[in-house]
């Protein structure tokens, strides 16, 4: 298998729905982005935005219907069986036998993979790692219609192990998990990157991809609307200041020149785009003017506020959002804006 530094490549991607035309649908329009050795890379989107299509034409279970797609340097739908063995596939939905228990659903997975150990005891051994690994042990002689939605879904992380893959695609690993299972599988991917598995992941969970993903891309309507490192991404929207109004008339002269603020339930806010020059230039009018600051909060934007403001109003593309810097600077209907002179 070529060990080239991009692991996972697609060069404006496609894939389509039914027919051209009328009665047809793209659900991935054009997708460019590639996952280095050893990357956990997560894709975002709201419910229908194409993650799920896009994921199954990297898995190669799906042909592409325009564009390219390369995983280990190889086209995972053509050449399926030279790629499937160093894959690791976590669907969105599983589909177990409701009757086998977990260990002999996952010794007979075992049995599927090429890349498994070939002895039975090797076999055994690789799966008892496996649902070691996911926390399964105690619930390995459990029949899978027993085992609650969040146990199956570690069960198909423990399946995705098996065999050593050198790519993992994990479709939204943590739905229905609860608090702790997810800490739990977030190290099982943080170890796995240790070791140099390159993973792709879907999930609704902004600070799973915050906590996990070394890049990301937010899809909207088929199309990559956002990408980077999580910080990047975060860095679109403007970071914000807040203070209680301070006693009497806001002080002419505290704002930062070329500032805008709103107040709003008895709260300055401040956007910037350069957060410490703003707030160093504010902490020192404060200091000169005597005004103290009640309440000073400064942060930058979280991933949550870039993928709220880029999802808004379905209607429109990602150009709309080039201009975010400037709609997010505008008062809402609540707020009086206050200008640095
Ligand atoms: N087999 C299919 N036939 C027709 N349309 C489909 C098919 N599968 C998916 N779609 C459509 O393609 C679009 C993208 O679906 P997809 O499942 O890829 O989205 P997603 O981002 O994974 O969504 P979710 O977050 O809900 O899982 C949706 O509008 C969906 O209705």
């Amino acid at each position: 298998m070529d060990d080239a530094e991009d692991v996972i490549g697609a060069q404006e991607l496609r894939r389509r729905y039914g027919p051209r035309g009328a009665g047809g649908f793209e659900a991935v329009r054009g997708l460019s982005f590639e996952v280095r050795r050893g990357e956990v890379f997560a894709l975002l989107g709201t419910n229908g935005a194409g993650k799920t299509s896009t994921v199954e034409l990297l898995e190669g279970l799906a042909e592409p219907s325009g564009g390219s797609v390369r995983v280990l340097g190889r086209d995972p739908f053509r050449e399926r069986a030279a790629v499937r063995p160093f894959t690791g596939v976590m669907l969105q939905e599983g589909g177990f036998p409701a009757d086998l228990t977990a260990a002999e659903t996952a010794r007979m997975w075992a049995g599927c993979l090429s890349r498994a150990p070939g002895s039975r005891a090797g076999r055994a051994a690789a799966v008892s790692s496996a649902l070691d690994r996911v926390g399964l042990a105690a619930r390995a002689g459990v029949r899978v219609k027993q085992l609650s939605g969040g146990e199956r879904r570690r069960l198909d992380l423990a399946l995705a192990l098996l065999g050593r893959p050198r790519v993992l695609f994990l479709d939204e690993p943590t739905t229905g998990l609860d608090p702790r299972a997810r800490r739990d599988t977030w190290e099982v991917v943080r170890e796995l990157r240790e070791r140099g598995v390159t993973v792709l992941l879907t999930t609704h969970y902004l600070e799973e991809a915050e906590a996990l993903a070394d890049r990301l891309a937010i899809m909207r309507e088929g199309r990559i609307v956002a990408a980077g490192t999580p910080a990047e991404v975060a860095a679109r929207e403007p970071a914000r200041i807040r203070f209680d109004v301070p006693a009497g008339p806001l002080a002419a002269g505290l704002l930062p020149e070329g500032t805008t603020a709103a107040v709003r339930g008895g709260r300055v806010e401040l956007r910037t785009r350069d957060l410490q020059r703003t707030l160093l230039e504010l902490l020192l009018r404060a200091r000169d003017l005597g005004v103290a600051l009640p309440g000073l909060d400064a942060r930058s934007a979280s991933l949550e506020e870039v993928f709220l403001t880029i999802t808004r109003d379905g209607a429109h593309g990602a150009a709309e959002h080039e201009g975010t810097a400037q709609a997010a600077g505008a008062p809402a209907r609540d707020e009086t804006e206050v200008t640095a002179p």
